[in-house]
């Protein structure tokens, strides 16, 4: 096992709240007596971070991911706890922190540079390499106060990067930057990486963090709620998030969320009650009746469970089962849904994911405006998509089909599988990157200048069009 870059043992910090700034004041002038509420933003976190990981930290906004990262950084102290930290720290904390508004870029550079240790000849040697990074023009001799909060963030990471730092700490500030300087930003990371750089940040885009990390912690409420494989918390994460936004339709959609159409009946399933008992079983260990998601980590599907989707298959052509598609393949992906309760406005959906659970696509019943009837309890919905192959990069994928109830930007996410099919996609064709254009015309033309004099142009035309 590698050595041990960062070690927190039983971390916890408190920040003092005031009611009112006047407490705050009343605290300083008589002292003895405290005025604030106690607040505990980060309670007994213990982590081990090995050299050359990067690691991922996720979790809703308040949950204490930038005190955690601040105190890696050494910018706060915890309130009990030890922490551990083996190498040079180079952190991009909130925007514009270690910043001072007043100074220009360039003297911020010399300022931060001195901060994180270099000395003055070693900040005068890479100062252009900063610059240039950064690439912010003349403002570079403008006081920051002046900057946009991109110009802001490009400065900062531009000197974040390049000060030889052993470990990197980003927090969220990459999400201002524009997609030119992201990209920079990644292909330093990565080399950042390739030259064995520990590197912990805070996304809110878990296809980032599985992208990039070897591990992703999970932190809610100022605890670790998990620390695993990113997938795996990106699943977790994923299924957590949708329990919050069930729970807030809930409250808040009561009444908006009413069956307004009539009801359609249909023809009761001869075998229901089979079906009825398969289901049973995972019905009792449905997670989201009632119980604190720290109790059940590995779930593979969520969902209030209203809806269960009992049966996913990817089907050919002929009916018969598939594990392996050529792109342009004709395949139907067949959904079917046990309701056990009475279901509005039911929406049917699939995601296709990567094997680093970036998601490639996905589809539904409400976004091809295939109308769903309202469904009774006990009631089996087969819902069937055909569709072509997309021309994506060979390699294994995974379909997830979802059921809910409302609509696209307001629903109850009744049931949703997480890797129930995995399925691998054979490469016919040359593919860069996600997928391949499916119509692409391509004309040309070359102009010979044959006598100068003349100035004759004779061209050549030609055209492909590949389909
Ligand atoms: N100086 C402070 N005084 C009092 N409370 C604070 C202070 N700084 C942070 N908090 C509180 O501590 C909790 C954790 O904050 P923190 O900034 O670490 O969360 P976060 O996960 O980074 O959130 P976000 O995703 O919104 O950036 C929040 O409830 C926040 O209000």
């Amino acid at each position: 096992m590698s050595e041990i870059a960062i070690t927190l043992k039983n971390v916890s910090k408190c920040y003092k709240r005031y009611a009112r700034p006047v407490d705050r004041l009343k605290e300083i002038l008589l002292p003895g007596k405290s005025r604030a509420d106690e607040f505990w933003a980060l309670r007994d976190i213990n982590l081990e971070i090995h050299k050359g990981q990067t690691v991922g930290i996720v979790g809703r906004n308040g949950s204490g991911k930038s005190t955690l990262l601040q105190i890696i950084a050494g910018t706060l102290t915890p309130t009990t706890g030890e922490v551990n930290v083996c190498g040079r720290v180079s952190a991009l904390l909130e925007l514009g922190s270690g910043f001072n508004p007043e100074f220009t870029g360039r003297q911020n550079v010399f300022f931060n540079g001195r901060l994180l240790g270099l000395s003055q000849k070693e900040i005068e040697d890479k100062f252009d390499e900063i610059a240039g990074f950064a690439d912010i023009g003349d403002f570079i001799d403008e006081p920051v106060k002046t900057y946009s909060s991109g110009m802001f963030v490009r400065l900062a990471f531009a000197v974040a990067i390049n000060v030889n730092p052993e470990i990197l700490i980003v927090d969220e500030a990459l999400a201002v930057g524009d997609g030119v300087f992201i990209h920079r930003c990644m292909a330093s990371i990565k080399a950042f990486q390739d030259s064995g750089g520990t590197i912990l940040f805070v996304s809110h885009e878990m296809g980032t963090v599985s992208r990039l990390c070897s591990q992703a912690i999970w932190i809610n409420d100022g605890n670790i709620v998990e620390i695993g494989e990113p997938d795996d918390i990106s699943r977790h994460y994923q299924a957590w998030m949708y329990e919050q936004i069930n729970d807030y339709q809930k409250k808040h959609n009561e009444v908006g969320n009413r069956l307004v159409e009539p009801i359609e009946t249909r023809d009761p399933l001869e075998n229901l009650e089979n079906i009825k008992d398969r289901t049973s079983q995972k019905l009792k260990v449905n997670p989201f009746n009632e119980k604190a998601y720290r109790e059940y980590h590995n779930i593979e599907r969520f969902g209030t469970g209203r809806a269960e989707i009992i049966s996913f298959e990817v089907l050919d052509n002929s009916n018969k089962k598939v594990g392996f598609v050529y792109p342009k393949d004709r395949i139907k992906l067949v959904v079917k849904v046990l309701t056990y309760d009475r279901i509005q406005k039911p929406i049917v959906g699939i995601m296709l994911y990567d094997r680093l659970r970036t998601a490639i696509t996905g589809f539904n019943t409400y976004q091809y405006q295939h109308h769903l009837y309202s469904l009774l309890p006990e009631q089996l919905l087969t819902v069937e998509f055909s569709l072509e192959w997309p021309e994506i990069q060979g390699g294994n994928y995974v379909l997830e089909p979802a059921i809910a109830d409302g609509s696209q930007e307001n629903h109850e996410m009744l049931d949703w599988l997480q890797f129930p099919l995995n399925i691998i996609s054979g490469a016919t064709d040359l593919t860069f990157g996600v997928f391949r254009l499916s119509s692409v015309n391509i004309s040309h033309q070359i102009t010979v200048s044959q006598s100068p004099t003349e100035n004759y142009l004779e061209t050549t035309r030609a055209e492909t069009r590949k389909v």
